[in-house]
């Protein structure tokens, strides 16, 4: 299959990359280069099979490009900061929204078919429902990010049924792993590094959400997509998450003993009943039933991905 990696050089997508060349596939990678970075992607650039251009998507043109002759894209293209929310909301719209309406118009064009895309367990919003499965309503995101995401899936599901183009939605938990550049563990090694006996946690640290590595992540999307493809459905929407959370404050108490210190925490209390940030979700697990009915299930749960996260971001594994 030749396929099509929007953000591929970032940190979900070069592991996607990672794996998708590994199992034989052509792949093309569309990356500004923004928040992702060529380094991920080194043991490919020169590889036959492989193509990198570098290019933003919000140009129409590009996108035309970026999808000629591909059998399948593969869309992890975004901002994926939900904290900018409150400054930036038009950099969330079109980097999440306005970004894939232009793929969706250029596969249109080019006639591309399939589709897999990275959404967000923010779609869910403050569900009333725990875990969260996939048909939860009303979706009430609470922040412009979360909003996008569903605004993208949105979109999406309208071009599917309408262009017949087979469209599957991974509604991902707390994604973590080596390459990863912005999110908790890697802010609270960052912080340390810089003071080792005092860490800030935004918040009341009793933020409790799932996290999931990326080994796994990649390959739930590859799995399920693979399972999507045989179906007769045009569309189809799924959790990936794994089934335990962990909070904040657990996971400062695991960066600070891998890095080896006992510093002294403290809580910034943060915004509206102890959020980090505006729109930021105190509690989010997702129900991956209908996931684990197709075959896939997670290896590691929150605290192990936490454990081996840190590690791999230390350069200890
Ligand atoms: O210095 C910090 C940084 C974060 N946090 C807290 O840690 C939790 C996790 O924050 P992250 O920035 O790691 O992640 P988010 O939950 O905001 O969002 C992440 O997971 C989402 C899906 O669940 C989206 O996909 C999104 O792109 C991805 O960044 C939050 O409750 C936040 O308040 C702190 O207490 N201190």
């Amino acid at each position: 299959m030749k396929v099509l990696v929007t953000g591929g050089a970032g940190f979900i997508g070069s592991h996607l990359v990672d794996r998708l060349m590994e199992d034989g596939h052509e792949v093309r990678v569309l990356d500004d280069l923004s928040a992702g970075s060529l380094e991920n992607l080194k043991g490919w650039i020169d590889h036959e099979r492989f193509e990198f251009m570098h290019g933003d998507l919000r140009r129409r043109d590009i996108c035309e490009k970026a999808v000629k002759g591909v059998d399948a894209v593969f869309h992890l293209a975004a901002n994926p900061e939900v904290r900018i929310g409150t400054q930036s909301p038009e950099l969330l719209y079109e980097t999440n929204v306005l970004i894939t309406y232009n793929l969706l118009e250029a596969m249109r064009k080019e006639d591309v078919k399939a589709l897999a895309f990275t959404s967000s367990s923010t779609v869910y919003g403050e569900a009333k429902t725990i875990p969260t499965p996939e048909d939860y309503g009303p979706l009430e995101p609470i922040s412009v990010y979360g909003g996008a995401k569903l605004a993208a899936e949105a979109l999406i599901s309208g071009y599917a049924h309408t262009f017949d183009v087979k469209a599957v939605v991974f509604r991902l938990a707390n994604i973590i792993g080596k390459r990863s550049n912005h999110g908790v563990i890697y802010d609270f090694i960052n912080k340390l590094k810089k003071n080792p006996n005092r860490l800030e946690i935004l918040g009341d640290g009793t933020q409790r959400k799932s996290y999931l590595h990326v080994s796994d992540t990649v390959e739930a999307m590859l799995y399920l997509f693979k399972e999507f493809l045989k179906e007769d459905k045009i569309y189809d929407a799924y959790n990936i998450g794994s089934e335990d959370w962990i909070t904040v404050k657990e996971i400062a108490e695991i960066v600070s003993r891998e890095m080896g210190l006992n510093p002294e925490f403290y809580f910034t209390g943060g915004v509206d009943g102890g959020r980090g940030w505006k729109g930021d979700v105190k509690v989010m697990l997702l129900n991956i039933e209908k996931a684990k009915a197709k075959g896939w299930k997670p290896k590691m749960n929150s605290y192990q991905a936490v454990e081996k996260t840190v590690r791999e971001l230390l350069g200890k594994e």
